[in-house]
């Protein structure tokens, strides 16, 4: 049972677009906050500043991150996802794009807050970028699911600052699930990450509208 609830307000336009701003304007401070130089006085100076932009926005609470309207499905409403979303400031944000023949594309750029090992990306940020584009492939299918496997091969360090490719694609369905299969690139078009993944749509989300 999560703390979240299923049920979510839905942003109308200048709404969706001015949070889109404000989480644009957080992951510029994220990245502001691990690069600064700022010694400790004036640190905790604009630590109290925040703090108090944290009140303000708290006190206006919503118990569940909230969706958009367009799309028919929830996951096309789901705007605060923590690859994609653009209301999340966790999300770098990753634009992916599905092709018609089911290709799921999109190009990233990962900065210092993503850092695993020192100048590369953490890995298990190369495998969350993986498990969205892997699940939007199989969600392609027709078959959304929740990922039951996910196997993922390092085969060289992903380098943070530069554009990287991300692309994967379903495999087969067998039931309610599906196998895809993709890869994060360098700029160079060497592959850095591979992965393998195994998607189940719930048996109790089959009849509804997930
Ligand atoms: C477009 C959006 C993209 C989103 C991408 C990101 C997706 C996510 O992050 S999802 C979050 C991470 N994943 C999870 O939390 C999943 C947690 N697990 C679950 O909810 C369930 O175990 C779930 C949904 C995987 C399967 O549940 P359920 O529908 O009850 O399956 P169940 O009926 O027990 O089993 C069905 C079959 O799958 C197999 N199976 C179930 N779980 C697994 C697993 N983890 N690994 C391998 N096989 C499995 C069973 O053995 C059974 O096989 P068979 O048909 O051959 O007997």
């Amino acid at each position: 049972m999560s703390a979240i609830p299923m049920e979510r307000p839905v942003l109308g336009d200048d709404e969706a677009a001015a949070l889109t701003g404000l989480a644009a304007r957080v992951r510029e401070l994220a990245e502001a906050t691990v690069l600064t130089g700022a010694g400790a006085a004036e640190a905790a100076a604009v630590a109290d500043e925040i703090a108090a932009l944290t009140a303000r926005l708290t006190a206006e609470r919503r118990g569940a991150p909230p969706f958009v309207t367009p799309g028919e499905r929830r996951m096309d409403r789901q705007i605060a996802n923590p690859v994609s979303g653009p209301l999340n400031p966790f999300a770098p944000p990753i634009g992916l794009d599905v092709t018609s023949d089911g290709v799921v594309r999109g190009e990233f750029t990962l900065g210092a807050v993503y850092e695993g090992p020192p100048s590369y990306v953490h890995g298990g940020v190369s495998a969350m970028v993986l498990d969205q584009a892997l699940g939007m492939a199989a969600a392609a299918t027709g078959t959304p699911g929740m990922t039951a496997t996910l196997e993922t091969r390092y085969r060289r360090p992903t380098p943070l600052g530069v554009p990287l490719k991300v692309e994967a694609k379903a495999s087969r369905v067998e039931g309610r699930k599906v196998y895809a299969s993709g890869t994060i690139s360098a700029p160079d078009g060497r592959v850095t990450v591979e992965a393998t993944a195994m998607f189940i749509m719930p048996q109790r989300f089959v009849t509804s509208e997930y």
